[in-house]
């Protein structure tokens, strides 16, 4: 009896916790085989995966984030990049979201070439210019310097993403490139590697943040393998990017 006391109020001490986060919806999207389930599990802090199997429907994983105090959760949307296996899945994704992150292979053009379609499906779903987007060129470390053709160039990527009004990050969740950031070990500073997947996290909490409001962590019911929002969304500030 004892035991399950404290149990309850271990849970209670963790779901006050969590309710002082402000939850965003992030969308992960692009062609399959890009990287989107490996990518996000690097997004949340963990290993690059040994294995993984095509994602069928949306897989969630969650990143709390402290961002100047400010306590945020970026709740990341895995979905599916076969067709087959979004199909009916399509309406969940868009409803309500807060920012959408848009991945392509650097080694495979086509994948690039298809951003196109993954725009136009956000506009029929009336995701609207307000809403961050980032655009995340993934796999570098099976890039090529000797040869050009056959990969997606950083200034192809850059140009892209100003004419849609997106941020650009490249990166590999496999074996992210690392860069010495400045920080705080007690009272000293201390300069440490960080990897640049690091960055995007940043990049869409910072974004996030000057968010008016967001769902508070209640505004979310379970259904099955997939969770169904059922408050209205938050007003959307206009960002400019890049
Ligand atoms: N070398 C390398 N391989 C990667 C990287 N990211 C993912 N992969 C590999 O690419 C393949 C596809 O990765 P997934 O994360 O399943 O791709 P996805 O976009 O989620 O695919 P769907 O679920 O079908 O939409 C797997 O074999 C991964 O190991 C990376 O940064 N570098």
């Amino acid at each position: 009896m004892e035991s399950s006391l404290e149990f309850s109020s271990s849970l209670g001490s963790v779901s006050s916790l969590l309710s002082r986060y402000r939850t965003f919806k992030v969308l992960v999207i692009g062609d399959s085989g890009v990287g989107k389930t490996c990518l996000t599990h690097r997004l949340c802090g963990g290993e690059f995966p040994s294995r993984v199997e095509a994602t069928i429907g949306v897989d969630f994983r969650e990143r709390l984030l402290d961002i100047d105090g400010e306590k945020i959760k970026l709740q990341l949307w895995d979905t599916a990049g076969q067709e087959r296996f979004r199909k009916s899945m399509v309406q969940h994704y868009y409803r309500n979201v807060h920012a959408v992150l848009f991945i392509y292979d650097v080694t495979r053009p086509a994948s690039f070439n298809g951003l196109s379609a993954w725009i136009e499906e956000c506009r029929q779903n009336s995701v609207g210019q307000e809403i961050p987007r980032l655009l995340v060129g993934n796999k570098s470390d099976l890039r090529d310097p000797s040869r050009a053709e056959g990969q997606v160039s950083q200034e192809q990527a850059v140009s892209f993403a100003k004419a849609h009004g997106m941020m650009f990050f490249e990166t590999s969740a496999k074996n992210p490139p690392m860069k010495r950031v400045n920080g705080w070990r007690g009272d000293r500073a201390v300069l440490y590697q960080q990897d640049k997947v690091e960055d995007i996290v940043v990049a869409v909490g910072a974004k996030l943040k000057r968010q008016k409001k967001s769902s508070g962590t209640n505004a979310l019911t379970y259904s099955g393998s997939f969770k169904v929002l059922t408050k209205k969304g938050p007003e959307k500030e206009v960002w400019n990017c890049c």
